[in-house]
């Protein structure tokens, strides 16, 4: 009998035909290390959130996720109340693959299946919006807005670069809001673009923006940028790429446990890529709650 128990859940419409010849692939490696391996197949949006939490019902120890950020997102929802917290084993399918990128996994998916010969465990933190969960990142302002207007055909056509042209727009439209920020006993209110509030240091799928964002340091990570001529977006999106945000003059920076964030008017959230709650919105962060499996470096 087979001494651990694993499941793959796979989202057919992230990997396409692919994703099915990735399963069985990924099913014999299991089979080889001696899991007993059950297979889940999403069809509709909350799926994989249900399969999480059959898998921590039945104490399963090893999850496969084959999907997007989307897929990866609900998984984690699906766990992150539980106390037995499988480990998690991801296969990059989708086009922005912002949480992959984030932990170095591989973006091919032949050499992602291959983590598992390696069974290099890290524990990952996972923030809290109101009562959902995020791996990445939580944006109110100029590109949450922008990811809602890039159209599927955009983003096959032009991957993470769509989002990027959709927020140069959105930045120059100085679409400016007033954000209330509740943090470490002090209140502030300031006038801004855009706030992120990250786990991860990586944005719109290119690495290393939020340079100071640990997956693991137990930290939320807080950028609300103000207004800016079109001149200093340019400049803005620059540092952006080297990762140096935090020091702009445009932009306070802070790195808390907790944080609440009040906009007038309300502003709809992007959390993990996808369109979340409302705000106003309180955040917290737990601490190294889910092993991830990723390559030995
Ligand atoms: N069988 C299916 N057919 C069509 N859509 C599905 C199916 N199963 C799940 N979905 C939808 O796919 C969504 C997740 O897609 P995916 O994992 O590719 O994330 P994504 O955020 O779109 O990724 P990316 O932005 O990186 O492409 C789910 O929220 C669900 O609504």
């Amino acid at each position: 009998m087979a001494s651990q128990q694993a499941m793959i859940i796979v989202n057919p419409s992230s990997g396409r035909e692919k994703a099915q010849q990735f399963k069985d692939d990924i099913r014999e490696i299991l089979e080889h290390h001696d899991y007993e391996v059950l297979v889940r197949e999403t069809e509709k949006a909350n799926d994989a959130l249900q399969f999480a939490e059959e898998a921590s019902q039945l104490k399963i120890d090893l999850v496969s996720v084959l999907g997007g950020d989307g897929t990866v997102n609900e998984v984690i929802n699906g766990l992150a109340e539980k106390e037995h917290r499988p480990m998690l084993h991801i296969i990059p399918l989708g086009t922005v693959n912002n949480f992959a990128k984030a932990l170095d996994i591989p973006l091919k998916p032949e050499e992602a299946i291959q983590v598992l010969n390696e069974m290099n465990a890290r524990p990952i933190d996972v923030g809290k919006i109101n009562d959902h969960y995020f791996m990445n990142l939580v944006n109110i302002g100029a590109i949450a807005e922008a990811t809602y207007q890039v159209s599927a055909e955009q983003k096959s056509k032009l991957g993470p670069l769509a989002y990027f042209i959709e927020g140069v727009k959105k930045f120059s439209e100085h679409d400016i809001f007033t954000a209330e920020i509740e943090h470490d006993q002090e209140k502030e209110q300031y006038q801004v673009i855009l706030i992120i509030i990250a786990v991860t240091d990586t944005v719109a799928g290119i690495q290393h923006v939020l340079s100071e964002a640990e997956v693991d340091d137990g930290y939320l990570h807080v950028y609300a940028i103000k207004d800016l001529t079109n001149l200093e977006s340019v400049s803005m999106l620059t540092q952006f790429v080297n990762g140096s945000l935090k020091d702009q003059q445009q932009v306070a920076y802070w790195k808390t446990k907790e944080i609440s964030v009040h906009t007038t008017p309300s502003k709809i959230t992007n959390i993990d890529g996808d369109e979340g709650e409302s705000t106003p919105i309180n955040l917290s962060v737990l601490k190294q709650h889910i092993n991830i499996l990723t390559k030995n470096t």
